[in-house]
């Protein structure tokens, strides 16, 4: 087990790298509005009671490098270094979906199609998708496949919402709303995390599209 003290400095320096290349690419498509949205990628080993995250540091301007953009993380969300930067707000909600899943990397971002469809579909508590085919993006591959992604309260107290995750998350969604907030979704890496983000936002964006057709 890598014990975050034990990270060699090219971990963490190619976990930032890669942070930074996938904070432009969503940044350019005007996905972090007003300093929203965070982003994570595991480093190191993975144990669910013991990992270290790299993770953008709470109120930056996403559409902007600077060297204090992100930091190291411990499975309790808690810096690894001595550092006067703060992580992300979210970061309870990250620690609490590697430490679920094992996934490599999480990207959270808020858009209006996103929040729409939340508040669309909050009674029902998750937004059904049927048959459309970017849902094998989640490496579902049934045909006229129906998921239902789900919605959960945004609490102002993000301890609250990170109990909520472990009874919320769908196995195959890789993903969880926040009710007029935004999306979290995650992948085994950037790749991975960023594919499926952008499915989410494909089908958000239908199904709102959508909704408007049938009234
Ligand atoms: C400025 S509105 C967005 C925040 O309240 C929050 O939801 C968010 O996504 C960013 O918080 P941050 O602490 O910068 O990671
Ligand atoms: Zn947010």
């Amino acid at each position: 087990m890598t014990n975050p003290a034990e990270l060699r400095l090219e971990d963490k320096q190619q976990a930032f790298a890669e942070l930074r290349e996938i904070k432009t690419t969503l940044a350019n498509k005007g996905w972090f509005p007003a300093t929203s949205g965070n982003l994570s990628i595991r480093v190191g080993d993975f144990a669910p009671d013991q990992f270290t995250f790299a993770i953008s540091a709470s109120g930056k301007d996403k559409s902007v490098h600077t060297p204090s953009d992100f930091l190291l993380v411990n499975e309790e969300g808690k810096p690894t270094e001595v550092t006067w930067l703060k992580p992300s707000a979210e970061t309870l909600i990250h620690k609490e979906i590697y430490r679920l899943t094992g996934c490599g990397a999480i990207l959270h971002v808020h858009t209006v199609f996103n929040n729409i469809v939340s508040e669309l579909f909050w009674e029902r508590k998750s937004i059904p998708v049927d048959g459309v085919e970017l849902i094998k993006a989640f490496n579902i591959w049934d045909e006229e496949a129906h998921i239902e992604i789900p919605i959960l309260p945004n609490y102002a107290d993000i301890p609250r919402i990170a109990e909520l995750v472990e009874g919320a998350i769908v196995p195959k969604v890789p993903g969880i709303m926040l009710r007029k907030h935004g999306i979290y979704a995650w992948g085994a890496n950037c790749f991975e995390a960023k594919r499926n983000l952008e499915a989410f936002e494909f089908l958000f964006e239908y199904v709102y599209r959508m909704e408007l057709l049938k009234k």
